[in-house]
């Protein structure tokens, strides 16, 4: 069993499959793979007895024979089984086609395709879609597409085999122009975990994602170079405060940005740096700087252009804006030797200027650039739609040209650093798709880079607190619709301590 956060490409997944056949009998890996769907089906359908319908989808090659292999054994209970081929058996696989004969030996019940309309008026209790898996080049064509309409407005569970079918399992995105997908509710995938699965549309098609493993031998899994978020990936910084420890020992961050109009954004950010932990948090503005903030009075605002560059931690973009003025306050930032956040109008200035561009691959501190997909499109001189078509690529790309940490944002944020494997986010929901929660996150990332976390853990723990404090937030009924920016920040405090305080050993500072 590789790492349980491990992520494979499914040319990786191919490699694997290829090296563990070589030491199997014929057919193994899909009796394994259709054993273990059988066993979360019945899992899924506990609650409806021992005679509950169960529909399953099976397309012409080894996803099909996936499904096969599962109906084979789901069909030898009371359960009703009744199986949708997709394929002309003539020209299916060889295992795919062992598997076909297994299940026309069962109790199984085979109907045509062209009964569509009397199926889909049937109840049924659990629909398994093997209809595709890696092996789909195009978009799911007219023959099937209507299958996949019909299931997708079902309201009970719907399992998929390896990826929900018309789901790119490297990118998350849908295979073809104008294709479609299942929607599954719950996918149990084989071999191992896959990206797609968990970013761009993976989290709305998937739903709850499973592996199984079908017990290849270790020797045969290659080294992974992606992998889920996981505490583990940044533990070792959560440590206790040492009780002879002041302000100075925590870090100083400043927040550059709010231009006249969008004060509000530095102010959020800067109020993240303090609750993720900051020593001391200024706030320097690019126009007018409040004399301080109401709410949050310990934070020290002041005008960028009379701010000293020389130490601390910088966080320059929200609310930045794009003067000429914000462009030199950038410059000077860029110019220190201090470790830097960039969000925001600063990855817009440095998207149109390639001095800045160069300053930035230079910055020889640390430095983490979190855009959100226009932004990272903007650096690249692409559309957004070219970095959602494959984040983790976009991501990466990114990472080599600026010689950064890049957290590009969104559902399944992906976090790429030069040299070591991607990270795809698990925490986080929609109730961050509001104004400001970006803010807050480059705020985290400072706060967390001024004590002392090294560039990538700091991009990867605040990435990860953000979204978990959103998704307790949500459990408490906070959202998600109405939850704020605002809101997110004292959650992010607990997430934070809690942790922390979980992985303390016995009271003490390691
Ligand atoms: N091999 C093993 O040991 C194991 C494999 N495993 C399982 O195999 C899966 C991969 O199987 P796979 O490679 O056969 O591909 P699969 O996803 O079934 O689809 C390919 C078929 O679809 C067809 N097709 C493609 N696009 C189409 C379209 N738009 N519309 C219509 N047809 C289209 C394509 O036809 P063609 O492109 O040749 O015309 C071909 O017939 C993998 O996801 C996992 O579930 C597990 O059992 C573990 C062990
Ligand atoms: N659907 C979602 N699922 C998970 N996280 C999300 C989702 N939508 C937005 N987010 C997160 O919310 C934040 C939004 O940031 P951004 O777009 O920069 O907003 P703003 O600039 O208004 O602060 C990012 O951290 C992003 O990953
Ligand atoms: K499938």
């Amino acid at each position: 069993m590789p790492s349980p956060t491990a992520l494979f490409s499914a040319s990786e997944i191919r490699d694997i499959e290829r090296a563990a056949q070589t030491t199997l009998p014929a057919g193994t890996l899909m009796q394994r793979a259709g054993e273990a769907a059988a066993e979360l089906a019945l899992e899924l359908i506990q609650s409806a007895g021992d005679t509950a319908n169960v529909l399953i989808l099976a397309g012409p090659g080894n996803n099909g024979g996936d499904a096969l292999e599962a109906a084979y054994r789901l069909a030898q209970g009371s359960l009703e089984v009744t199986i949708v081929l997709c394929a002309d058996p003539a020209r299916q696989p060889l295992n795919a086609r062992q598997a076909l004969l297994r299940a026309q030996s069962s109790a199984a019940c085979f109907v045509d395709t062209d009964l569509r309309d009397d199926l889909f008026a049937e109840k049924w209790d659990l629909v398994i879609d093997g209809l595709f898996g890696i092996g789909l080049t195009r978009a799911i064509d007219s023959t099937v597409r209507p299958l996949v309409q019909a299931v997708n407005v079902l309201a009970c569970p719907v399992l998929s085999l390896d990826v929900p079918s018309g789901l790119d399992a490297d990118t998350g995105n849908i295979v073809g122009e104008n294709g479609i997908a299942i929607r599954a509710s719950h996918t149990i995938t084989f071999i191992g975990n896959k990206p797609g699965l968990h970013t761009a549309h993976g989290k709305d098609y998937a739903g709850a994602v499973r592996v199984a493993s079908l017990d290849i031998d270790e020797a045969c899994f290659i080294p992974f170079h992606a992998e889920l978020n996981d505490v583990r990936l940044f533990s070792s910084h959560l440590r206790l405060r040492m009780h002879n420890s002041h302000k100075g020992s925590y870090g100083d961050v400043t927040v550059i940005g709010g231009a006249r109009g969008m004060g509000g954004a530095a102010i959020l950010a800067a109020r993240a740096a303090a609750k993720s932990g900051a020593g001391r948090v200024y706030a320097a503005f690019i126009d007018d700087a409040p004399t301080h903030d109401s709410l949050q009075p310990e934070l020290m605002c002041r005008n960028a252009v009379d701010h000293d560059f020389a130490s601390g931690t910088f966080v320059a973009g929200p609310g930045l804006g794009i003067s000429s003025t914000a462009r030199n306050i950038l410059e000077r930032a860029l110019n220190a030797q201090v470790p830097l956040v960039l969000d925001a109008d600063a990855l817009n200035l440095i998207a149109a200027d390639t001095k800045l561009q160069t300053l930035a691959a230079r910055h020889a501190s640390p430095l983490i650039l979190t855009p959100h997909p226009l932004e990272a499109a903007r650096l690249l001189g692409v559309s957004s739609a070219t970095i959602q078509d494959d984040r983790l690529a976009a991501a990466r790309q990114l990472a080599r040209l600026f010689n950064a940490t890049i957290v590009l944002k969104g559902s399944g944020t992906v976090i790429a650093t030069p040299g070591d494997n991607a990270v795809i986010n698990t925490t986080g929901n929609p109730a961050l798709a509001t104004a400001g929660t970006g803010d807050v996150l480059a705020g985290m990332c400072g706060a967390l880079l001024a004590q002392g976390w090294p560039e990538r853990e700091a991009a990867v723990g605040a990435a990860w607190l953000h979204g978990h404090a959103a998704d307790v937030l949500v459990e408490q009924g906070i959202g998600p619709t109405g939850l704020t920016a605002s809101e997110l920040i004292p959650a992010i405090r607990a997430s934070l301590n809690q942790l922390i305080n979980k992985n303390a050993q016995h009271g003490r500072t390691l």
